[in-house]
């Protein structure tokens, strides 16, 4: 059963302000994009990586990736992040036709442990077409008015804060992203896409370390990070 990974990595990375896209931000001396998908090679469950990357640096990507020994395509990424996935999907379907699951992980979760990753694989193989890591959320959720006036508490206990890698089943994200282009619709995360079509998503539990690295505080969290785990 071939498990292709598709990494979105084509954003500017305008939250994080660097002077080039997040992406190729160098943290312990690598680009963010090399830790992520040096974590989903880890894994050991996934047989092919494609990468859509900003469309100005796909050599730069291919350079960066190649020492890790890892089968990787890179594609040049698309202007919102549905369109970079579709984009990545279609290009895996052409290198590995026989894919079955596809997981889709962002470039900015680098640090995102490989048991993760496999749990995410292992819950699609028993059956689950479309399986998402999250955690629960530790702070208190407000509703606000356009003017910042609450309108009420929300209810935390039923609320998840979602993470990637995110896992399908071949034919529903398929399905999922033909949708999608053909109703010119995105998405924040791959699975919001699925529930379009009325098929039911299972959660897995998330981790800490897959934190999405948006702003410079996370990009400083995730450096102490690597050096109190003695990596850096
Ligand atoms: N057109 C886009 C936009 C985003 N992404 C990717 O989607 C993931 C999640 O997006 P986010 O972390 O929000 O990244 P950016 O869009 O780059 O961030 P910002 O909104 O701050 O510019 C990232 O790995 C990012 O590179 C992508 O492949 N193509
Ligand atoms: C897919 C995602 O990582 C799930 O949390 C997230 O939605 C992507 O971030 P963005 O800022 O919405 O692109």
């Amino acid at each position: 059963m071939s498990v292709v990974a598709l990494v979105p990595a084509a954003g500017r990375g305008e939250r994080l302000g660097a002077a080039v896209p997040k992406a190729l931000v160098e943290l312990d001396g690598e680009p963010l994009l090399v830790h992520a998908v040096r974590g989903l090679w880890a894994s050991g469950c996934v047989q092919h990586v494609v990468v859509a990357a900003p469309p100005t640096q796909c050599d730069v990507v291919t350079a960066a990736l190649s020492s890790l020994g890892a089968a990787v395509t890179v594609v040049p990424g698309g202007a919102e992040r549905t369109e970079s996935v579709w984009l990545a999907l279609q290009a895996a379907l052409a290198a590995v036709p026989d894919t079955e699951v596809v997981l889709v992980h962002d470039a900015a979760r680098a640090f995102t442990p490989p048991a993760m990753i496999r749990s995410v694989v292992d819950a699609v193989r028993a059956g689950a077409p479309a399986v998402i890591p999250v955690l629960p959320l530790a702070d208190t959720v407000k509703q606000v008015d356009a003017e910042g006036r609450v309108l009420a508490t929300v209810d935390r206990a039923s609320l998840r804060a979602v993470q990637t890698p995110q896992g399908f089943e071949r034919g529903v994200l398929v399905r999922a992203h033909r949708a999608a282009a053909a109703a010119a619709l995105g998405a924040t995360d791959d699975a919001g896409l699925v529930e379009r079509l009325g098929e039911p998503v299972l959660t897995v539990p998330g981790h800490t370390d897959a934190m999405k690295i948006t702003t410079p505080f996370d990009l400083a969290v995730a450096t102490a990070l690597l050096t109190h785990r003695g990596l850096a």
